[in-house]
């Protein structure tokens, strides 16, 4: 089945730990940190403090996505024991494979993500050094966006360069994620769905989390 990384982007920060663990409890895989500088993306949300804000509660590992100009300067701040991943913007980063080994110097899973209007074929000679490649299905900086569906040709295009060159890297969507597209997301290949105003904005988060489970291909 594929894993689910809700994004607490969605959530309500004055709840944020309660929410969290709700959702954790209920199966969350991963919790999704949505990081924005303003500068990279035309918007803010929040920084390492209050991913760390969470460390004393029961969440699932962070999977960090920052979308944030010279992620280097910052990565050391994202690095906590329930850090798995944590991913940059090949458009950010000019010296990705420095950056990319600088990140699993951490001992942390190094991940890459690429906006929509970005080809795979960017991503070529870095592939075999990535933990985790993150497709964008909507243009970065907002949540509760529609899913580009063109994007999904990525993630099947990058299943089948995974099979030839026996890479390890895992492929993960981000953006307009629902119930109703989550089957074709999983039939694509996807390893990992991003999903966060589909999971936070419902009324019953546990029950929404258990909904997609069951669409991401749950017993
Ligand atoms: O990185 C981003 C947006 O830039 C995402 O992680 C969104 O936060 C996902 O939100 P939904 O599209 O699922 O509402
Ligand atoms: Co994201």
């Amino acid at each position: 089945m594929a894993k689910l990384s809700p994004s607490i982007l969605s959530a309500d920060f004055a709840r944020l730990g309660e929410q969290t663990e709700i959702v954790s409890a209920a199966g969350a895989d991963y919790m999704h940190i949505d990081v924005m500088d303003g500068h990279f993306v035309p918007n803010i949300s929040f920084g390492a403090s209050v991913m760390k804000s969470l460390n004393d509660f029961e969440t699932a590992p962070y999977d960090v996505h920052l979308m944030i100009e010279d992620p280097d300067r910052y990565l050391g701040d994202f690095v906590t024991e329930k850090t798995e991943f944590i991913t940059v913007h090949q458009e950010a980063c000019p010296h990705l494979n420095r950056t990319v080994e600088h990140i699993r110097s951490y001992g942390v899973g190094a991940g890459v993500a690429v906006n929509p209007a970005t080809p795979i074929c960017m991503l070529e000679d870095i592939l075999e050094y990535a933990d985790l490649i993150l497709v964008m299905t909507v243009n970065p900086g907002f949540g509760g966006q529609s899913f580009i569906r063109s994007c999904m040709k990525k993630v099947r295009k990058l299943v089948e360069i995974r099979e030839k060159y026996g890479c390890e890297f895992e492929i993960e969507i981000d953006g307009g994620a629902k119930l109703e597209n989550a089957e074709e997301i999983v039939e694509a290949g996807t390893d990992i769905v991003v999903a966060g105003s589909a999971v936070f904005g419902a009324e019953d988060l546990s029950q929404r989390v258990r909904e997609f489970r069951q669409k991401l291909g749950a017993e």
